[in-house]
C-alpha cells in the first residue's frame, strides 16, 4: 500500500495544526509521526485513517496499482488509539468475535491463539471493563495486529505498559510487521526506536 500527501493541512476553526504535509508512505515500512504535546500527531494520523477530513491538500490511498478511495480504506486498516475505546460490556471471547466479524484474520491467527498471545487465558470469559488499563491496551494492541490489514497506524502504542508490556509490543512490531505499512505516533523513543523513518510534526507549522 502506498499513501501520498499532497499539501496537506488541518485546522480546527481558525487554528491551523500543520499545513503544507508533502509525504509519502510505503509498504514494508515503518514510520514515527513525532512531536510535542498538542503538536497534532493524532490528528494527523486520523486524517491518514480517513476519519478526518484534511482542511486543505489531498490524500491518496494505492493498493498495487490501484486506488483505494478515502471511504474504503478502513476494511485496509486496523488501528490502536487511546482515543478508540473497547466495548466494555463484552468478555475477551466476545470482543474477539465482534471485531473478527470485521476484518479477517492474519493468517497466523484464530480466537485461540490470538489469547494465547494475550497471555490472557484466564480472562477469556471477564467482561473487559474489569480488565486493568494495561490489559486493555494489549488487547487493543493484538486486535490491531492480528488483523489481515495492510495499513496498521498506532497511536502511543506504549501507553499503560509496564517493561514486560513494552517488550510484548515490541516483539509485535517486530513479527507483525513485514509487508505492512506501519505509522506509528508517539513522543517516547523507546515505542517508534524501530521505525526507519521520521516525520516531525513541528516541521509543518
Ligand atoms: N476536535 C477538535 N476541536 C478543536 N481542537 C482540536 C480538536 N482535536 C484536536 N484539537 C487541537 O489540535 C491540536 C493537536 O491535537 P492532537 O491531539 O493531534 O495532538 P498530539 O500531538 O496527538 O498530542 P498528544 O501528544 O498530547 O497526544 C491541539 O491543540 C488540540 O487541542
Amino acid at each position: 500500500m502506498k499513501i501520498s500527501l499532497e499539501h496537506i493541512g488541518r485546522r480546527f476553526n481558525r487554528e491551523w495544526i500543520f499545513r503544507d504535509i508533502n509525504y509519502e508512505f510505503g509498504s514494508g515500512n515503518s514510520y514515527a509521526i513525532l512531536g510535542a504535546n498538542g503538536a497534532g500527531k493524532s490528528t494527523l494520523l486520523q486524517v491518514i485513517s480517513g476519519s478526518l477530513s484534511s482542511s486543505e491538500g489531498k490524500i491518496s490511498y494505492l493498493k498495487g496499482d490501484k486506488v483505494i478511495d478515502q471511504e474504503k480504506v478502513f476494511i485496509n486498516l486496523s488501528m490502536a488509539a487511546p482515543y478508540l475505546e473497547l466495548i466494555e460490556e463484552f468478555t475477551l471471547t466476545e470482543l474477539i468475535d465482534f471485531h473478527f466479524r470485521f476484518k479477517k484474520y492474519h493468517k497466523d491467527f484464530d480466537r485461540k491463539s490470538v489469547i494465547e498471545l494475550l497471555g490472557l487465558k484466564n480472562s477469556e470469559f471477564k467482561a473487559i471493563k474489569y480488565f486493568s488499563s494495561g490489559m486493555k491496551q494489549r488487547v487493543k494492541l493484538a486486535l490491531a495486529f492480528c488483523s489481515d490489514t495492510d495499513l496498521l497506524l498506532l497511536d502511543e502504542p506504549a501507553s499503560n505498559l509496564d517493561q514486560q508490556g513494552l517488550e510484548w509490543y515490541l516483539s509485535l512490531a517486530s513479527n507483525l510487521s513485514s509487508d505492512r505499512l506501519v505509522i506509528i505516533c508517539s513522543n517516547q523513543e523507546q515505542e517508534y526506536s524501530f521505525c526507519r523513518n521520521r516525520l516531525n510534526i513541528a516541521d509543518y507549522k
